[in-house]
């Protein structure tokens, strides 16, 4: 099997181009939005219901036509999603030797990255894969994990940035500092994440609070 490095890319202000305009070539768009892309260029004769709408509102752009290799001018990641095996693993090959980054969504080790599973809790993203050995489990486990860490994990992870801000400006003992920090993450949502911690959201002195309170605990188990 190929080996994947896993990373979390900044897309803004990047051009992503999806080729295709199928279920799949949906599904990676609807990906790459999330993911924060603002410029992705779709390349198919026939697109979804879906994608058409999107083109609509302006969220992306479509080129309503068989793609040629010159269309992928300026891209910096492109997925090849189409249903042709032989056009997906020669737009996989061209982009490759551009210097560009590539998806192919039919043979996976024929691009330069695959894509994973994804669950979303505002800044915590869980992502998942086989590396193309089964994509069905990959599927099974996001599942599973979307449910073990639930919407809870979203104001949870707000909190926690805000209290590490919050810290780093105020404590000095770097020890203190990854003790109050530890202690403040072990404070979980629930199992299920459907729970709230502590409540007081991101208010400049329910953070304070909860920084007097971590201190005092770390103190104690100094
Ligand atoms: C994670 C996810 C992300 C996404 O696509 O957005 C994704 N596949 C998903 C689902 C899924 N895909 C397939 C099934 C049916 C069950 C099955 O066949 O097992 C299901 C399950 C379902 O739909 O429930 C069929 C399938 N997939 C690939 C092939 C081609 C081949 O293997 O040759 C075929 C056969 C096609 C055919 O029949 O011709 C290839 C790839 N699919 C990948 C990603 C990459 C490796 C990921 C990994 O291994 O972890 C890789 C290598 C390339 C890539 O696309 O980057 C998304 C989960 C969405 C979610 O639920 O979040
Ligand atoms: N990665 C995955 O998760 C996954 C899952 C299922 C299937 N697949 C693979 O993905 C491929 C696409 O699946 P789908 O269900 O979206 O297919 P689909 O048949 O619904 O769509 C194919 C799209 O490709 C476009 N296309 C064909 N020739 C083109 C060309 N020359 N230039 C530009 N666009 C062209 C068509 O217009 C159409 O929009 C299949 O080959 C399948 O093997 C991958």
């Amino acid at each position: 099997m190929t080996a994947y490095y896993p990373m979390m890319v900044k897309l803004s202000g990047k051009r992503c181009m999806v080729v295709g305009g199928g279920t799949v070539a949906e599904r990676k768009v609807a990906a790459l939005l999330e993911g924060g892309a603002d410029d992705v260029i779709v390349v198919a004769p026939r697109v979804t219901d879906n994608l058409d709408a999107w083109t609509a509102a302006g969220r992306i752009a479509l080129r309503r036509k068989e793609y040629e290799h010159t269309d992928s001018e300026g891209a910096f990641l492109l997925i090849a999603a189409t249903n042709d095996r032989r056009l997906n693993s020669g737009i996989a090959a061209y982009a490759d030797r551009q210097g560009r980054l590539v998806n192919t969504a039919d043979l996976g080790d024929a691009g330069s990255f695959v894509t994973p599973s994804v669950v979303r809790r505002g800044a915590l993203v869980i992502a998942v894969t086989t590396g193309g050995a089964s994509p069905a489990l990959t599927a099974l486990l996001k599942r599973r994990l979307a449910g073990q860490y639930g919407p809870a994990y979203e104001p949870f992870v707000e909190r926690l940035h805000a209290l590490r801000r919050r810290v780093l400006a105020e404590v000095d003992d770097a020890e203190l500092r990854a003790a109050v920090l530890r202690l403040a993450a072990e404070e979980l949502p629930a199992e299920d994440g459907q729970g709230t911690i502590g409540g007081g959201g991101t208010a400049a002195d329910a953070i304070e609070q909860w920084m007097i309170r971590l201190l005092q605990a770390a103190e104690r188990g100094r």
